[in-house]
């Protein structure tokens, strides 16, 4: 059933790559202010969800909706950021952060003075200038996730954000994605395999299974909605709530 308060709409979308289904009927929904997450196993079709929410590529049947329109096949309506950062080496980081507004035909003077002011809150401030060589593996995502936002929806869509990351870069990433996700007024879907990771961001985690390439296109197997209270993410890790959440999650993948 659609949720009309949804900020993103997967409504019953069987995706292709040429003769192979890779899924069928896919429904799920992100509300404002919502970050969710959609897991499964490699290969089941996390990305090519992904690209079809981006409007990258069309359904064979279904669609996708953006606040209740409908923008099936349509890029441009929600933000993405892929696997790898894409960050370009020959470009000084502010005018890769500003790239979105330069090729909306902002003046590069003019989308560097719009990006400026969000260094700081991202945690980059001081690195305007440097080259992206310079930065460390957390704040390149950072930057990147700056450039996502500055493309201009208030819907974003992850893929693997965090995985090229360090253990412990990636704990600290978590908590501050959350907070910017929270002060921009953002909602977002996240793609992982990283099962721990969709529990500490997710207020709902959508599991994906079957196995396209052989024959089984991938269903959503369940949806777990995860309850953190008030908790800080180090405690929350530490409950019942968590290892139940995960274990459901887990599940639902061997499924
Ligand atoms: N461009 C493409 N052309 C043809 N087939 C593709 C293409 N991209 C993906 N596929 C196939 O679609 C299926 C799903 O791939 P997809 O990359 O969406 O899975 P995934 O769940 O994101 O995997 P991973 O977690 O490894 O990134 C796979 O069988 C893959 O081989």
């Amino acid at each position: 059933m659609i949720q009309p308060e949804s900020v993103l709409t997967a409504d019953r979308l069987t995706l292709a790559w040429e003769d192979v289904v890779v899924t069928e009927e896919v429904s799920l929904h992100v509300l404002p202010g919502e970050v969710c997450c959609l897991v499964g196993k490699s290969g089941c079709g996390k990305t090519t969800i992904l690209h079809a929410l981006a409007g990258l590529t069309k359904p064979v049947s279904g669609r996708v909706l953006v606040h209740g329109c409908d923008v099936t096949g349509k890029p441009g309506r929600v933000s993405y950021m892929l696997q790898k950062d894409l960050l370009l080496e020959q470009r000084r980081v502010i005018d890769n952060v500003a790239l979105p507004l330069v090729l909306k035909g902002v003046s590069k003077r003019e989308a560097r003075a719009a990006a400026e002011p969000l260094f700081e809150r991202f945690g980059l401030a001081g690195t305007q200038m440097k080259w992206p060589h310079q930065l460390s593996g957390g704040m390149r995502q950072r930057a990147a996730l700056l450039r996502t936002h500055l493309m201009g929806n208030d819907c974003i869509l992850l893929d693997e954000p965090f995985s090229a990351l360090d253990a412990m870069t990636r704990m600290d990433m978590r908590e501050w994605f959350l907070g910017i996700v929270k002060d921009l007024g953002l909602s977002a879907l996240i793609i992982t395999h990283d099962v721990d990771e969709a529990v500490c961001l997710s207020s709902r985690v959508y599991v994906l299974s079957g196995s396209p390439s052989h024959g089984t296109p991938s269903r959503i197997a369940d949806e777990i909605t995860i309850d953190r209270g008030d908790l800080p993410l180090d405690e929350f890790e530490l409950t019942y709530a968590y290892a139940d959440a995960k274990r459901r999650i887990l599940d639902a993948i061997r499924h």
